[in-house]
């Protein structure tokens, strides 16, 4: 099982840290979405991944070999950093015809990456004519040429309709069912909850959670709270709860479980109107946790 492994990876420009000293892996089988706020260091990480930038320090290795040692890279990781790279007068088959002479590749493999991502009918088509979503599917046929065991995804879906965004989900699920490591980059949160298994998400270049994504949202709970009695909320600050007021003279409450807060109430007496556990969504679970890395800077961006 092929598997990317990141060690302590950092990347300078100039006087800017910008990837600061990462560490993580991606798993085989799996989908691991890559978040973070715009210019958090994803496309740096991704590019020092398949050796278009090298590392400050620190290392990746791609079943365990490092992109340079790799005999014909695109049979080992396939990546799709820049849909529009893709010349405007090229052909899509003509495209991908050249992609697989130059690695070395079987011709065949053409038609049936074509036909995996539903371009078969616009083979003969020049590139120029794509709408954005054919051209991500044609940038994911390029890197699927090799039948690479390990895929990058930069920001796949960015700009697409509702349907080819579900289309590229899709694809991905796919992808990792058959055993592949696929990582795949995203700002936003909510694109990556119906996709990604895993998530790591990372602000100003630094690791900031590495977990799955069931267990990102559990630790992040609170509990609202209504009740008549203007002495509770103080109860449950003795009782080791932080309580601060929500909305329409509600209590939000966070480190007790709605049966604890229950149970504290009973005990002493007090009628609650509502008790009811809020689910955080992902987008704001990962809101509250990039808050402090998101890169305000405007300058040359
Ligand atoms: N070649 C370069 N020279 C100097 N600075 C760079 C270079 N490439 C990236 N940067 C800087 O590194 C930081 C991280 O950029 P990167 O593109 O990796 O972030 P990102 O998380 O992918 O964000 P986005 O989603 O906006 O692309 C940014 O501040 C960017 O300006």
């Amino acid at each position: 099982m092929t598997r990317i492994e990141i060690r302590g990876l950092t990347k300078r420009y100039g006087p800017d840290t910008v990837v600061d000293d990462l560490s993580f892996t991606v798993e085989p089988g799996q989908v691991t979405g890559f978040l973070g706020p715009n210019g958090a260091g994803k496309t740096t990480t991704m590019k020092m991944i398949v050796g278009l930038a090298a590392p400050t320090r620190g290392q990746v290795t791609i079943g365990g070999r490092r992109y340079g040692d790799l005999p014909v890279p695109l049979t080992e990781v396939g990546a799709l950093l820049d849909a529009g790279a893709v010349h405007d007068s090229r052909k899509a088959y003509d495209h991908l015809l050249a992609l697989a002479v130059s690695n070395g590749l079987p011709r065949r493999r053409i038609d049936e990456v074509l036909a995996r991502t539903g371009l078969t009918g616009v083979a003969g088509k020049r590139a120029g004519g794509f709408s954005l979503g054919m051209r991500q599917r044609l940038g994911i046929a390029a890197a699927l040429l090799g039948d690479p065991r390990v895929l990058i995804f930069d920001e796949p879906v960015n700009g697409l309709d509702p349907e080819g965004i579900r289309w590229i989900r899709d694809f991905m699920r796919s992808l990792a069912r058959e055993g592949r490591a696929v990582l795949v980059s995203s700002h936003l949160m909510s694109e990556m909850a119906q996709t990604a298994d895993h998530l790591v998400v990372i602000g100003r270049g630094k690791l900031i959670a590495d977990t799955g994504v069931a267990e990102f949202v559990r630790g992040e709970g609170t509990v609202l709270v209504r009740t008549p009695d203007p002495e509770f909320a103080l109860r449950l600050t003795a009782a080791g709860a932080t309580v601060r007021e929500g909305a329409e003279s509600s209590l939000v409450v966070s480190g007790m479980t709605s049966e604890e807060i229950g149970k504290l109430a009973a005990y002493h007496g007090v009628a609650l109107g509502e008790l009811s556990p809020q689910r955080v969504s992902l987008e704001d679970a990962f809101m509250e946790l990039t808050k402090d890395s998101v890169d305000y800077q405007g300058a040359g961006r």
